[in-house]
């Protein structure tokens, strides 16, 4: 069985997206599908994350889906009742990431110091989010810590196409995290085809 840590290190990029109206998941997941980007984050910033979840995983069953943005173990149940396949939070809550391991379900907390990353690795952690990537020092930063801790990285926030690889030739970086490809207005005004170019972009921009 491949493991999560080999899907996300095989997409290279996950998608973090806030969606408003749950109508929206699927013709947004068919972009992303379609032009090589099987994975979603739907963050937990607006009401519609659970239903858009739902309505993604009833349509792409193959999809890797993640809830962004949990900060509550309340959250995580919604998350597990929608289907997701792991849970991402910005930042390293012990209780949430007791609930996750309780209900045997991944979570990807965010850390980007020294000290939260020992404190996760305390508790049996070893994929964590290096958030925020960039106003936390970024590339450097991360290959400071990656030279001590044995830990694997997912970086997110103000990843882009002109650093992405950067990150990711760091070998403990498995996949980035970003928005740049599904921009907040693109998703409200549904501008699929804009959508989809930017998704074959960040692609094709792989190394
Ligand atoms: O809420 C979360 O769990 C997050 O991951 C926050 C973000 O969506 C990132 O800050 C994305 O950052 P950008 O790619 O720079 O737009």
């Amino acid at each position: 069985m491949t493991t999560l840590n080999e899907k996300l290190q095989a997409l290279k990029v996950i998608p973090v997206i806030a969606i408003k109206d749950a109508n929206d998941a699927v013709p947004l997941g068919k972009v992303l599908v379609e032009n090589g980007m099987p994975c979603a984050e739907i963050t937990f910033r607006t009401p519609a994350a659970a239903q858009a979840i739902k309505n993604l995983r009833e349509a792409f069953p193959e999809m890797l889906i993640g809830a962004g943005t949990v900060l509550t173990s309340k959250t995580v149940d919604e998350a597990i009742d929608a289907g997701v396949d792991f849970i991402v939070s910005p930042g390293f809550n012990p209780t949430t990431v007791k609930y996750c391991q309780q209900r045997n379900m991944p979570i990807i907390p965010g850390v980007n110091s020294p000290s939260l990353v020992e404190q996760a690795m305390e508790m049996g952690l070893t994929t964590l989010k290096f958030f925020p990537a960039g106003p936390s020092g970024g590339v450097p930063m991360l290959k400071s810590l990656t030279a001590v801790y044995p830990v694997s990285f997912m970086p997110t926030g103000g990843v882009s196409p002109a650093n992405i690889n950067e990150y990711l030739d760091i070998n403990a970086v498995l996949a980035c995290g970003g928005t740049w490809m599904v921009p907040a207005d693109l998703i409200d005004n549904r501008e699929w085809d804009k959508i989809g170019q930017l998704v074959k972009e960040a692609v094709a921009a792989l190394k």
